[in-house]
Parts: C-alpha cells; sequence; structure tokens
C-alpha cells in the first residue's frame, strides 16, 4: 500500500517551487526562516524533487484564504508556468482550506512540510513498526483536512505527498479513517508491548543500553556503523533512518553494552508526529545513557541541538545521563571550533578517526562504571557474581573460605536500577 520508491511516475523528476511564509509567529518561535527554507530544500531533493526555487514572504499573520499574500500567489503562478513546476512545497502548516484554494488558483500540487517528511517516512519506513507509525501519522495529519485536496491531486497522478493511505481511504468518510486510526493505535500497542517485553527482559539480565539520538544527518548510524561494525543505512539524506537498530558495543574494559541507533529529530516536527514515533523512541526513554549526537559542522548547530534536547523533553527524557557529542569535527574550522560550546560533558570527534571513536568508548565507560565498591558474595550464588560482572567492572575477584570478595566498579544509577540483589552483599 506504501510504495517505497520515488518515482513520479511520469518518468521526468516532478518539480517544485518552495515557499516560506514569515510571520510573526514564526519569528516568535526562535527557528531562523532562511536555514528552515534551507532544510526544506534538502528534505524536498530527499524525497526526489527537484527544486526549481525558494520564495519567501514576510506577513504579520497568513492570509485566510491563500496564506501567502495575492501578489505572492500570482508570483508562484507565473513561475511554475515559466519553468514547467507541478508543485509548491510550503515550509509552514496549511489548513485544509488554504490547500483547496491554492490548488484551484495556481493549478499545482500543494504540499506543506509536515506532509513532506511523513512523504520521506513513508518512502523509508521498513519494519511493521514503522509501517503502522507513519500510516497513524498521516491519517492523524489528514483527518482534520480531509476536505482540503482538490480535483488536482488525483488530476496530477503520483510524486510527493500522494504515497500512503491513497485516494480512495481519502474518498471514505472521516468515521472510517477515525476506525482505522483506532485498529493501528491497537496494532501498535500490541508491537510496542512485544518490544517492551524485550527490553525488560534485557533489562533483567543487566545489559546496559546506550542510545544514539539527535538531529537527522548529525551521523549517529555512522557511529553505530563505525563503533560496532553494524551493517546499517548511511546516507547524506534526511531521515536515513526510521526504525531502530541495536548492535552490541564493546567498551575498552570489554564490557558489552547494547547501543541502539534512533529516529533523527527535526525543527517543527508536528506534535502528532512526535506522539507516533513514541514508540520507536521509547528506545531513547529507556535507555540507561544517551549520547546526543550534534553535527558540529552544521550553520544550525546549536538550534538543532536545542530542538533535540525539546524533543527528548516532550518524550521525559530530559533528566537522563547524557553524553553530548558533537562529530564530524573534520569538516569545521578552527574559528568554527572555537566558538563550539563545551562543557565537561562534551566531546568533539570525528566519526572516522579511530582515535576519537576510542575516546568515545571511554567517555561511555565512564559515565556507565561509577565507583568502586567491593562486594561478599557467597561463593553458592554464582548468579550475584555474573550480575556483577554483567552490570559492572570486576576489577578483582577473590575467594575468602566460602564467599567470593569481588572488588566492581558498579554505577550507582545502575544499581539503583537494576543491581537490587547484590545490594545486601555490599561491604564498602
Ligand atoms: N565528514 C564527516 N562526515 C560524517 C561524519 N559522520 C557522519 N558523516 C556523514 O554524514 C552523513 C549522515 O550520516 P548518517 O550516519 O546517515 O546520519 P544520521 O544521524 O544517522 O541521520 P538520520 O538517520 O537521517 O537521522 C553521511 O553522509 C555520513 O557519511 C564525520 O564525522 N565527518
Ligand atoms: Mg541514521
Amino acid at each position: 500500500m506504501i510504495p517505497n520508491t520515488y518515482e513520479t511516475g511520469a518518468g521526468a523528476a516532478e518539480k517544485a517551487i518552495l515557499v516560506s511564509l514569515v510571520t510573526d509567529q514564526v519569528k516568535r518561535s526562535g527557528a531562523d526562516p532562511k536555514h528552515s527554507l534551507e532544510e526544506l530544500v534538502s528534505l524536498t531533493e530527499t524525497a526526489g524533487v527537484e527544486v526549481i526555487a525558494t520564495l519567501m514572504q514576510q506577513r504579520e499573520v497568513p492570509d485566510s484564504r491563500w496564506f501567502v499574500g495575492k501578489g505572492k500567489a500570482q508570483e508562484i503562478k507565473e513561475m511554475a508556468a515559466e519553468t514547467g513546476a507541478t508543485t509548491a512545497v510550503f515550509d509552514q502548516e496549511l489548513s485544509g482550506a488554504q490547500v483547496r484554494n491554492l490548488e484551484e488558483e495556481l493549478d499545482l500540487k500543494i504540499i506543506d512540510r509536515t506532509q513532506l517528511i511523513l512523504d520521506i517516512f513513508a518512502g523509508r519506513a521498513k519494519t511493521r513498526e514503522g509501517i503502522l507509525q507513519v500510516e497513524l501519522a498521516q491519517l492523524s495529519y489528514l483527518l482534520p483536512r480531509l476536505s482540503g485536496h482538490g480535483k488536482n491531486l488525483s488530476r496530477l497522478g503520483g510524486g510527493i505527498g500522494t504515497r500512503g493511505p491513497g485516494e480512495t481511504k481519502l474518498e471514505t468518510d472521516r468515521r472510517h479513517i477515525r476506525d482505522r486510526i483506532t485498529e493501528l493505535k491497537r496494532q501498535l500497542e500490541a508491537v510496542t508491548q512485544h518490544r517492551t517485553l524485550h527490553r525488560e527482559r534485557r533489562r533483567k539480565a543487566g545489559v546496559v543500553q546506550v542510545a544514539l539520538v539527535g538531529y537527522t544527518n548529525a551521523g549517529k548510524s555512522t557511529l553505530l556503523r563505525q563503533l560496532t561494525a553494524a551493517d546499517v543505512l548511511v546516507e547524506d539524506k534526511l531521515f536515513a533512518t526510521l526504525d531502530p537498530t541495536s548492535r552490541t558495543l564493546t567498551l575498552p574494559s570489554g564490557k558489552e553494552v547494547l547501543l541502539t541507533d534512533t529516529v533523527g529529530f527535526i525543527q517543527n516536527l508536528p506534535h502528532d508526529l512526535v506522539a507516533a514515533f513514541r514508540a520507536t523512541l521509547e528506545e531513547a526513554n529507556e535507555a540507561d545513557l544517551l549520547l546526543h549526537i550534534s553535527d558540529a559542522s552544521s550553520p544550525m548547530r546549536e538550534r538543532q541541538q536545542k530542538v533535540v534536547e525539546e524533543v527528548l523533553g516532550e518524550l521525559g527524557a530530559a533528566g537522563k545521563t547524557t553524553v553530548h557529542v558533537w562529530n564530524k569535527i573534520d569538516l569545521c574550522s578552527s574559528a568554527s571550533l572555537s566558538l563550539l560550546p563545551g562543557g565537561n560533558d562534551s566531546l568533539r570527534i570525528s566519526a572516522f578517526k579511530p582515535n576519537d571513536l576510542d575516546k568515545l568508548k571511554e567517555a561511555v565507560e565512564d559515565k556507565i562504571l561509577g565507583g568502586v565498591c567491593m562486594l561478599r558474595i557467597p561463593a553458592s550464588r554464582g548468579d550475584l557474581a555474573s550480575l556483577a560482572y554483567r552490570v559492572g567492572e570486576v576489577i578483582l575477584q577473590e575467594t575468602e573460605d566460602d564467599w567470593l570478595v569481588m572488588t566492581v566498579r558498579l554505577n550507582p544509577a545502575d544499581m539503583e536500577k537494576w543491581g537490587h540483589p547484590l545490594v545486601p552483599f555490599q561491604v564498602s
């Protein structure tokens, strides 16, 4: 039902004009509209569509009918006629009525930023969970806009914005879509439960979980690949990763942790979308340690870091133990590096430098393995001894009569979570 290719159907690449309306509200949001528009160019190209031009307009508030002003709408129309563009992509969310009005007036397919992101996600989703999440997000987006799509969608055929629920579904009544949303939520719940059980099992077994989180294209999958030799997709495209992948990472001490790659974040990610991807992002929420990866070479690096922190906050993962990692420093000038925000918890690396990877592993080790303590365990309790090995770094182990005396480096937070059986045996 959801094709995985970006073919336009017509053979030649679809051409689009990108439009950003800078309203007072946009100005207040803290996002830089110029950078946001540049990001929209990347998103559009990721969706396999050629960008013909970008237009910006300043207005206090959007026009209720056309979103942009009438003059700007005319300009888009003329430009499309000259260049053969068939689509206009807007950087801000449009109402159903605005989409309909613009489609009729401009005779173009009208897409907004959210729809474009959803479309890319639809092309990326591979696992059952991913596919369910994307469909849920698409339907939640479409429901309030059901009347918004006019004749143009069917006339123009395939291409961006037409993937997913499909026309026949769009024509069915809202009730039908609501039922489908309920059903998708139910199915997702079942998949999520399965994932939760899996995670619980890992936790009980004392497996330390580390999640790579960060803005899209920051280098999370590259790091998973470099650190664990995992065969994961790395691409200079936005949202290359949609489904979480986990691999075992061996730390310098030989201790093993589970490292998970997650979906990237982006600014103006609609709340509905975040909610739909909650199940996937739970991986981040449940991790013992977060590696927050940022692209140090991006002109928007600080804004991107903030966006990620905001989304983590929404997910309830704000207070988690985190290592901030500035990646891609090989692409930074020394001037740009000198302006990079520092702090004790932040590292500067290039994912392609083996020394930097070692630095990162050491930082993970330091965070996970805390202070040294001594455990006195009855020699008969092999289960406790192996738990100690799994949750910490055993520095020394000796036998005294019927006791095992172990010197172990344990993280207090980890002990609190799953080291309970060891607590009565801690002697110093
Ligand atoms: N020069 C340089 N490029 C890097 C570095 N790390 C990653 N890249 C490149 O950045 C691009 C994006 O990398 P990914 O690992 O796919 O990024 P991601 O964070 O997984 O992105 P999403 O899955 O889209 O969220 C790729 O072209 C990588 O080769 C680095 O340290 N230096
Ligand atoms: Mg990725």
